[in-house]
């Protein structure tokens, strides 16, 4: 089979933990993480005989604002069910769920597909339930192993977002978690800094054939990672003739490979039922009084039209609730360059050393300087990433020595006007007959060649552009 007629198909099931002060059905403090095991349970959330479930209200209207941020229709009336199966993370041998009356239907989510086109994801459902515990396995197969289970977890509101299978790549299942995130994010309902708080389940088929679930993948790059060699394993397996079987895969996220665990589950296996000890939340007149915030979409288009940035800088920038709002205290020293500066040379910084943005917006205003000096020619842009570099080190190694100026000074990177260098142009112009010889045949792109190592040569104290104008001089154009 031809691989462009292999159509890759993805839906997700997408788990986030909403940030409450406490458990969906008791009293439990939800704030567990700092805590040694089984130390935030109750009879409820134990699953004791008689206990009872209250519902938590401020889950629900957590819940409800992601309905509507995400364009949901609200039906009338939401039910909790029960959803029967039998293992250690949960205590009472069901999880309470909801079934068949979820609290929200349809929704959308608007992502960019590979070509960077606009497309629009369909969601199917979104529902509340509660988090089961977690399973700590511990041992390996020389030494006989047994699995340690905390309870903690268990009772944690989640609410879980099914997108229909309409993903064809990978990274668009990528790019439509990063717009989840921020959405959630933006409505104050979730934190993504804590450990586990988003989990995905993938599914993925090649079109015509069986589709696979692949189980609690605990971080963005892992789902595109999981998808990205599920996609190469099944194509090969059907190239070969064989056959795809429904199943549930594990993601080995040191490996980046996914094994078969166990046969799927049908929703017979789990004999739903109406959940007797719970009412059924009437949801559609709540969710009239719901306020939404400006959303990454609409403060994306605003960026556009307030500060005059182009769209990637606009898209990046509105993609994290906290470097939007860093963003917006920077901007009074020229939107364009503090755009610019932000998103395509802060960002990869603050990755490559495992640094968070807050750690800078904690020093907006020297920030800030450097991009001034920048703006008003003290130093070179090659310079100015020089100082960042030297001052974000420091700052990460949580000890802030200089300002930007003062490393400017230490380092000895002002900026230099071309004509202190013209002797280096000259010595170096010399040292390279060919290339000038090229640049003069009309070989064009010759002179790029001289004028980095000008640059090398001055520490980039120099502006390119300057350099360039002298050689172009100096060689005649
Ligand atoms: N042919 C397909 N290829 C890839 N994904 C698919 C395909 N058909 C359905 N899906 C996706 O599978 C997911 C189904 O999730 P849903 O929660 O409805 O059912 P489930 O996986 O059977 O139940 P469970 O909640 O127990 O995992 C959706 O995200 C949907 O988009
Ligand atoms: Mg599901
Ligand atoms: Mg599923």
């Amino acid at each position: 089979m031809a691989d462009e007629e292999m159509k890759v198909i993805i839906g997700l099931e997408v788990h986030c933990q909403l940030d409450t002060a406490s458990k969906l059905f008791c009293g439990c403090s939800a704030d567990f993480r700092a805590d040694a095991p089984n130390t935030h349970v109750c009879p409820v959330c134990l699953g004791l005989p008689g206990a009872l479930p209250v519902l938590n209200k401020k889950a629900i209207e957590y819940a409800l604002k992601v309905a509507k941020a995400l364009n949901c229709t609200i039906p009338e009336e939401g039910e909790f069910c029960r959803k029967n199966y039998f293992y250690p993370d949960l205590v009472k041998a069901y999880q309470i769920t909801m079934g068949d009356n979820p609290l929200a239907l349809g929704g959308y989510i608007e992502i960019e597909d590979d070509a960077g086109n606009p497309k629009t994801v369909n969601l199917t459902r979104i529902h509340v339930e509660e988090d089961p515990g977690r399973l700590v396995h511990m041992g390996n197969k020389e030494r006989g192993h047994y699995t340690l289970v905390d309870y903690n977890r268990s009772g944690i509101p989640l609410i879980e977002m099914v997108t229909e299978p309409e993903l064809s790549s990978p990274k668009e299942a990528r790019r439509l978690l990063n717009k989840l995130r921020a959405t959630l994010e933006y409505l104050d309902v979730f934190d993504p800094e804590k450990e586990g708080s988003i989990r995905v389940d993938a599914n993925i088929s090649i079109k015509g054939h069986e589709r696979v679930e692949i189980k609690n993948i605990s971080s963005y790059k892992g789902v595109e990672k999981a998808l990205t060699f599920e996609i190469t394993r099944q194509k090969n397996l059907i190239r070969r003739g064989g056959i795809i079987v429904r199943e549930t895969r594990h993601f080995q996220e040191g490996k980046g490979t996914t094994t078969s665990a166990r046969s799927k589950e049908t929703a017979t296996d789990y004999r739903y039922f109406p959940e007797p000890d719970l009412p059924v939340i009437r949801v559609a007149d709540w969710v009239k009084d719901i306020v939404l915030p400006e959303l990454p979409d609409a403060r994306r288009d605003r960026f556009m039209q307030q500060y005059g940035i182009a769209v990637n800088h606009a898209r990046t920038l509105t993609g994290d609730l906290r470097l939007a709002e860093f963003y917006e205290t920077v901007a009074d020293v020229g939107a364009a360059l503090a755009a610019s500066w932000i998103a395509d040379i802060l960002i990869g910084e603050l990755n490559y050393r495992d640094m968070s943005l807050s750690a800078v917006a904690a020093h907006t205003p020297e920030f800030k300087d450097l991009i001034v000096l920048v703006r008003d020619k003290k130093i070179t842009d090659k310079a100015g990433v020089e100082v960042l570099r030297v001052w974000l080190d420091d700052l990460h190694a949580g000890e802030k020595k200089e300002t930007p100026a003062q490393i400017v000074e230490r380092l000895g990177l002002a900026r230099e006007s071309g004509e202190s260098f013209r002797g280096i142009v000259e010595h170096i112009l010399a040292a390279n007959p060919q290339a000038v010889a090229d640049h003069k045949a009309g070989k064009k792109g010759a002179l790029n060649f001289i004028v980095g190592q000008v640059m090398k040569e001055t520490k980039g104290k120099s502006d390119p552009r300057e350099i360039h104008a002298m050689i172009a001089e100096l060689v005649g154009e």
